[in-house]
């Protein structure tokens, strides 16, 4: 035989020559949960592993992360539901426990990026991501909110925000109004291609956000679909997208790859909640290795394109490369 690839397999140090594909801490965000309240640590029953986090305690918690050399992380509001309202109204409180913290990370570590999620269904009473009228999510009166909430969030010191609710002109009016604000240098992430996902269950229970009546179809995309991705990505970018976004990952491996090879801005992709949950549930329930689970779905995100993963195992992925 004149060609045996296994030549290439034959030892670590010849396969990790060849190795195609690598991950660095550098590639990643780590979601966190925020709850009122002080010295709070309560475990999210579906994701073991990870936990929400009262304000004090959070710090220690990105102390941990820093010190393994994670920096960049996107903290993620449980909103009591006496504060919720059709309007959102809590989101854009520059009092709120969200701007709370933010400023409180900051101070804390300067050096850390903080990537802030800008879309109402933690603080709306309906549980959308917009404002909901006759059983309809309408779009241009929900930008306002949006607006207002990017912008309290850029000035509790947020560096990148992170539209998620897929409503039709956000990013072109959230670029409008944190520039009219001054705030030329805070990034966007575009939740570009965000998909109408069984995987979001885990998070929904982790803020309480789950919709209270309909599901999100009439906003985010069909899974059927790849090359709606596209268009979404043309108008983020048009409208002033720093990053493109898609979510989930793993199911979605394909529309990762093609957005990568159709836009020269950096691709994000979010390894979302169920995703996570599911390594994890079947690992303990001894049907597979969680660690090695994990860097192959990780490995996959990044061989599909991604630059930038978030991901619930971002901290578990530090400490295995310390091992
Ligand atoms: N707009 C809110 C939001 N931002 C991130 C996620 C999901 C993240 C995850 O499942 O890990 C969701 C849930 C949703 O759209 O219902
Ligand atoms: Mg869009």
């Amino acid at each position: 035989m004149n060609r045996r690839p296994r030549r290439n397999r034959q030892s670590e140090v010849i396969r990790n020559m060849v190795q195609e594909t690598s991950l660095s801490l550098n590639d990643f965000i780590y979601p966190l949960f925020i709850i009122e309240g002080q010295n709070q640590r309560i475990d999210v029953a579906s994701m073991p592993g990870i936990a929400r986090f009262s304000t004090d305690t959070l710090l220690d918690e990105v102390h941990s992360c820093v010190e393994l050399g994670l920096k960049t992380f996107a903290p993620f509001p449980s909103i009591p539901e006496s504060l919720k309202d059709k309007y959102a109204t809590e989101s854009h409180n520059p009092d709120g426990l969200f701007p709370r913290a933010i400023r409180e990370i900051k101070k804390n570590f300067p050096e850390v990026v903080l990537m802030t999620d800008v879309a109402m269904d933690p603080y709306s009473s309906d549980g959308h991501d917009g404002i909901v009228e006759n059983d309809e999510v309408i779009n241009d009166e929900t930008l306002e909110v949006l607006g207002k909430m990017a912008l309290v969030q850029a000035q509790a010191g947020a560096d990148i925000v992170g539209p998620s609710d897929m409503m039709d002109g956000r990013v072109g009016h959230i670029r409008r109004v944190l520039d009219e604000n001054g705030f030329t240098k805070t990034g966007i992430m575009a939740y570009t291609a965000k998909y109408a996902s069984a995987f979001y269950g885990p998070f929904r229970d982790a803020l309480d956000s789950a919709p209270k009546k309909g599901d999100k179809k009439t906003y985010q995309m069909n899974p059927a679909n790849s090359r709606e991705a596209l268009i979404e990505a043309e108008l983020d970018t048009a409208e002033g997208a720093d990053f493109l976004m898609v979510k989930p990952a793993l199911a979605y491996l394909d529309v990762i790859k093609m957005l990568r090879e159709n836009s020269h801005l950096p691709i994000a992709a979010y390894n979302v909640s169920g995703e996570y949950a599911m390594i994890k549930a079947a690992a303990q329930n001894g049907w597979l290795d969680a660690e090695k689970g994990m860097v192959e779905v990780l490995l996959s995100i990044k061989r599909a394109g991604a630059d930038i993963i978030l991901s619930y195992f971002a901290k578990e992925f530090a400490q295995y490369l310390k091992k």
